[in-house]
């Protein structure tokens, strides 16, 4: 789910960072793997739109990356395996676009389990300042649904655009 209700309704740039917190990764994949699945997912709304995503190591990064399980220090503990899969904030100062994946879940890249880039590119809408769809061909529609060839849907392209 998206809390765009503490933040603010878009970032007031193009160039946006992201940065993980360091032992925050999942085990379920190798490192470099959810580097590139993540790197993915934000391409996809790089293509999209006039946005572009820096990968930062520095403390200020926008968009905070990090996979947590229960009561992580935000007010929206996770609930184990299944049920919600991960939450982003929306845009803003502090935690606004950070990103947490609950690692309660097996991640993978494939078919089986959840798979991060799928599940990436949907936070990274709400990151973005994107809200749900009601479209089952939309990236922001809130059930998660396995990869498939365009993930993004012509109304996500049009909502991005008209937000950015
Ligand atoms: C398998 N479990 C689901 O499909 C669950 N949905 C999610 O975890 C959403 C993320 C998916 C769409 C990647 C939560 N969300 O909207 C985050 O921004 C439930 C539908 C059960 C809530
Ligand atoms: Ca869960
Ligand atoms: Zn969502
Ligand atoms: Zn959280």
């Amino acid at each position: 789910e998206e809390y765009s209700h503490i933040q603010g309704t878009r970032w007031n740039k193009n160039v946006i960072t992201y940065r993980y917190l360091i032992g925050r990764y999942t085990r379920d994949l190798p490192r470099n793997t959810v580097d590139s699945l993540v790197e993915s997912a934000f391409s996809i709304w790089a293509r999209a739109s006039s946005l572009t995503f820096v990968r930062s190591h520095t403390r200020s990064a926008d968009i905070m990356v990090e996979f947590v399980t229960s009561e992580h220090g935000d007010l929206y503990p996770f609930d184990g395996p299944r049920g919600t899969l991960a939450h982003a904030f929306g845009p803003g100062l502090g935690v606004g676009g950070d990103t947490h994946f609950d690692d309660d879940e097996h991640w993978t890249a494939g078919e089986t389990g959840f798979n991060l880039f799928v599940v990436a590119a949907h936070e990274f809408g709400h990151a973005l300042g994107l809200k749900h769809s009601r479209n089952p061909a939309s990236l922001m529609y809130p059930t998660y649904r396995s990869p498939r060839a365009n993930l993004i849907s012509s109304e996500d392209v049009a909502n991005i655009n008209a937000l950015y």
